[in-house]
């Protein structure tokens, strides 16, 4: 069983709309959990939206951390992603991220190949990822930085917290 864990963000049209259509897609890789939905202000090139952000922890017996890429990037071209390679962390319709995946047997896998670096290379920096992962998983640790609680007190996470606000009444979760 691989498990991943997966970021969304959105700041461009119907960003709810974005981030429940990933997530449908995703359900047929077996969600395990989706988190809350929080509006954060943009963090990396602040002229811009604010974004709606959320984590889905997913799991599948056969999926290589590629395979979980791949799906990552099948959810941002059905939600319309137009890449701007001039505007790095610029504005997006729907950013799916990897965050981090567990092999077969619970090891985290960790590779620094620049098409699929694992863990995620600033997941430890973002209050957007952090607070939705801690929010479906208190007891989440990020592979190589440790506690996601922890993470959230370091002084650069915690000044972002301030900005950010959760959004209970949008929920990802299915209304069947
Ligand atoms: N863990 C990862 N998750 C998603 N993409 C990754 C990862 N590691 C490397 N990449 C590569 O990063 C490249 C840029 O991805 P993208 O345009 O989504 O970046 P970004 O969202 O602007 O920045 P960031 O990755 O910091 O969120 C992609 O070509 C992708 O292959
Ligand atoms: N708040 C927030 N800021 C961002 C986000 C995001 O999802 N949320 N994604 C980015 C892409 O790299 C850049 N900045």
């Amino acid at each position: 069983m691989t498990r991943a864990v997966l970021s969304l963000g959105s700041n461009l049209g119907d960003r709810l709309a974005h981030l429940r259509a990933a997530v449908e897609l995703l359900r047929a890789d077996a969600i395990v959990e989706v988190s809350g939905v929080y509006e954060t202000p943009p963090w990396g090139d602040t002229e811009q939206p604010s974004y709606l952000n959320a984590v889905v922890i997913v799991e599948d017996g056969a999926a290589t951390a590629r395979d979980w890429l791949t799906r990552a990037r099948a959810c941002e071209a059905a939600g319309g992603r137009v890449r701007d390679p001039e505007r790095r962390f610029g504005p997006r319709t729907l950013d799916v991220d990897v965050i981090a995946v567990w092999a077969d047997g619970g090891e985290p896998v960790v590779d620094d190949d620049p098409e699929l670096t694992l863990p995620h290379p600033r997941a430890h920096l973002r209050a957007f990822v952090l607070l939705p992962w801690h929010d479906v998983r208190p007891d989440a640790e990020l592979p190589g930085h440790g506690p996601v609680g922890a993470l959230l007190d370091t002084p650069g996470v915690a000044a972002d917290l301030a900005g950010v606000t959760p959004r209970p009444e949008w929920s990802l979760e299915s209304m069947e």
